[in-house]
């Protein structure tokens, strides 16, 4: 053991301290007659040394009170100075390393998402409570000896720089684990697709937050982005296929995300599913057996076909209840004689019977007198309803949600995904976002992806809240989002009149898209043409187009399913045309789809016009979570959505007796994108 000793004369001058020597313990201190032991323990910072005139002084910061070592020859204080140093910062590197070890655990999960920068900070204050004097050391300020092992310069510095960390320094770590796997993974990224993706598409991939919404335009590639970061994950081993989970809302667009991911070998077995079909696996694993779901669930026809006999029954049954509907029948203008179309109001009621399941009766003060009346007369078909479903022993697809949601909280369902990718995020509903939040929460590491355009909300009146998206993180909590502003699909032409088109309502979030494509001719034509000749003009355009690009695609488009052209037509003009890809689609069927060209007919005003003017939604909109102030909100968008589908041109079909005010708005000047054909 090594003896540190005072200058000789130090007892010749009274002082008491004459020598030191250092345990594995602590320091020793010899004084004139005791010993007395100083532990690492109650040294509260690393020592100092001061210069005396000729002789040093060393001072020890202690917990019980300071001491200090005089008459020390500068060899000698200097020597003791650095292994009392030395053994200090060993002592407080093996006290630090449980702590600093748990610390790395969380930093090398990789993106440092605000859940990983919550829990660092709670090993901090859990460590500072148990270790008051560890609390006190700034460990920032002190530099550490050499003499130290690599681990314990490892551990001292990264407790140095973790008790100095602050939301810079966290935003710093998410930026550098950004850049190093755009690095680490430019080729799967220029490789994974037919095109390389664009950097705020890579981008969008690897930031990894607890909740990650990425806002894109149309043809951003959305799609693309989706898929990408499943293969992303799986490449960078962050994830195996199995602990992801994607999610889309209808089965056609889940198969499409399937078929993408089953382009990829690391990607094969990632799971996809719709809403529903996750919400049947819960219950079926959850209860033992799949849960009975109604017909009238599953087929539109089969709903609206009870709904009919419903009300039909219920007026033959109550003579107040027929006397009431018929007069809110023909108020609104509805078919009375010989006997009331039942089958058109159950159509109309149907969304406002689901709304009323689904988010409860409205206040009563909400509702004018007209609309109250209303409201009696739908909810008996509520009533039918759900006693219907309940005497065969069935649910429908807002009961299995909701009963999914309810066993992921309960923990009887064990949630194996730790990645959800949901796509067309912007048409959620309450219910599934609770699902999700649900499925969040029983899974701390769980990050949630969602990918979605508020510009192309269009199911409101089937529950879903745009709000989600346009507030997510109010939401969903800890949040980050990235943007795709750059389309693929259409030109710079229609790029200007869609977006100006969408934006005109103010409650849409502000985007700038650039776009891939350029042309100098508007893109966007609007042809006047009679209600009675829609199918001529619409001949007369394939041909048109034929000519000029025979293997093009084209769109024929129309607000309502009965609107379209038959499929008798459609076989007509695909023999006329062989060459060209001819198809029809709703507006909202045509959503995730595109074409060369889209003809959008049925451009007039009315009730079946578009934007339909029917009164009949008023009580819908109240029912609805947050009624949008802006007129034909979700009309436009759905509009906007039809505009977007057209890779090349879009032909609008407008009456022209009763054109509808979208088309008047478009034709009327403030859109030099759009030309009018005479
Ligand atoms: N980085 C890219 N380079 C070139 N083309 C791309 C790129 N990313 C996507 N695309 C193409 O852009 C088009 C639109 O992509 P996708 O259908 O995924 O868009 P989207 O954002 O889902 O559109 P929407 O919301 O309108 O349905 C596709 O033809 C796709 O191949």
């Amino acid at each position: 053991m090594q003896i540190f000793r005072a200058h000789w004369m130090a007892p010749w001058f009274n002082h008491p301290f004459l020598a030191s020597e250092l345990t594995d313990h602590g320091v020793v201190l010899h004084l004139k007659r005791e010993r007395h032991s100083v532990s690492w323990h109650e040294l509260s910072a690393p020592p100092k040394l001061a210069q005396g005139r000729r002789l040093y002084r060393l001072h020890l910061y202690c917990t019980q009170g300071d001491i200090e070592l005089g008459w020390l020859p500068k060899v000698v204080a200097e020597s003791l100075y650095n292994a009392i140093t030395l053994a200090w910062f060993r002592f407080q590197a093996a006290r630090i390393l449980p702590l600093a070890e748990s610390c790395l655990k969380v930093l090398e999960q990789g993106y440092l998402r605000q859940s990983r920068w919550q829990q660092l900070q709670q090993l901090l204050t859990q460590a500072s409570q148990f270790e008051l004097q560890q609390a006190a050391i700034n460990w920032a300020t002190l530099t550490p000896p050499m003499g130290l092992s690599d681990r314990e310069a490892a551990a001292l510095g990264l407790m140095a720089t973790l008790m100095a960390a602050d939301d810079t320094w966290r935003e710093q770590c998410c930026a550098d684990y950004c850049q190093q796997m755009l690095a680490d993974f430019s080729d799967l990224f220029d490789s994974l697709e037919a095109h390389p993706l664009t950097p705020a598409q890579r981008l969008a991939c690897v930031v990894d937050e607890d909740h990650n919404l990425v806002l894109a335009g149309a043809g951003c590639g959305k799609t693309s982005v989706m898929t990408a970061r499943a293969a992303f994950l799986v490449a960078s081993q962050q994830a195996n296929p199995e602990d992801l989970l994607l999610l889309a809302f209808g089965n056609e667009a889940a198969a499409e995300m399937a078929e993408r991911l089953a382009q990829q070998p690391t990607t094969r077995t990632v799971k996809t599913s719709t809403f529903h079909a996750l919400g049947l696996m819960i219950l079926s694993k959850v209860n033992g057996h799949t849960p009975r779901l109604s017909p009238l669930a599953q087929q539109e026809s089969a709903r609206i076909q009870a709904f009919a006999q419903w009300l039909e029954q219920l007026c033959s049954e109550d003579e107040d209840y027929n006397l009431r509907l018929q007069n809110w029948l023909r108020l609104h203008r509805f078919q009375v004689v010989p006997q009331p179309d039942y089958r058109r109001v159950a159509r109309e009621w149907a969304p406002i019977v689901t709304a009323l399941k689904l988010y409860g009766e409205p206040e009563p003060a909400d509702l004018s007198s007209e609309l109250a009346e209303q409201l009696t007369l739908v909810l008996p078909l509520l009533h039918r309803y759900q006693h219907s479903l309940a005497e065969q022993g069935h649910i429908d697809f807002d009961d299995m949600i909701e009963q999914a949601t309810e066993l992921v909280r309960q923990g009887r369902f064990t949630v194996p995904w730790r990645y959800i990718l949901v796509d067309e995020f912007q048409d959620i509903s309450a219910p599934r976002a609770a699902l999700l939040q649900a499925l969040r929460d029983a899974v701390p590491e769980l990050s949630l992806f969602c990918v979605g355009d508020d510009w192309q909300a269009i199911y409101r009146f089937s529950g879903a809240d745009v709000t989600l998206t346009t507030r997510f993180a109010e939401y969903f909590g800890a949040s980050r989002v990235t943007k795709l502003d750059k389309t693929f699909r259409f030109n710079n032409q229609i790029e200007q009149v869609a977006s100006r088109f969408v934006q005109r309502n103010p409650e849409q979030l502000p985007k700038t898209l650039t776009t891939h494509l350029r042309s100098n001719s508007p893109s966007v034509h609007v042809l006047p043409v009679d209600s009675n000749s829609q199918i001529d003009a619409i001949s007369r355009l394939l041909g048109q187009v034929a000519a000029e690009q025979p293997q093009a695609s084209v769109y024929v488009l129309a607000r309502f399913r009965f609107s379209l052209p038959d499929e008798a037509q459609l076989v007509a003009w695909r023999r006329r045309f062989p060459s060209l890809n001819i198809a029809v689609h709703t507006l909202h069927g045509a959503k995730g789809k595109e074409a060369d060209h889209v003809i959008i007919l049925g451009l007039s005003r009315g009730k079946y016009g578009f934007p339909p003017e029917q009164s009949a939604t008023a009580l819908l909109d109240i029912l609805l979570p947050e009624a949008e102030t802006f007129l034909h909100a979700e009309e436009r968008r759905l509009f906007y959505v039809g505009l977007t589908r057209a890779r090349q041109q879009v032909f609008l079909l407008a009456d022209q007796q009763i054109p509808s005010t979208f088309v008047k708005e478009l034709s009327g000047g403030g859109y030099p994108g759009v030309s009018k054909w005479e």
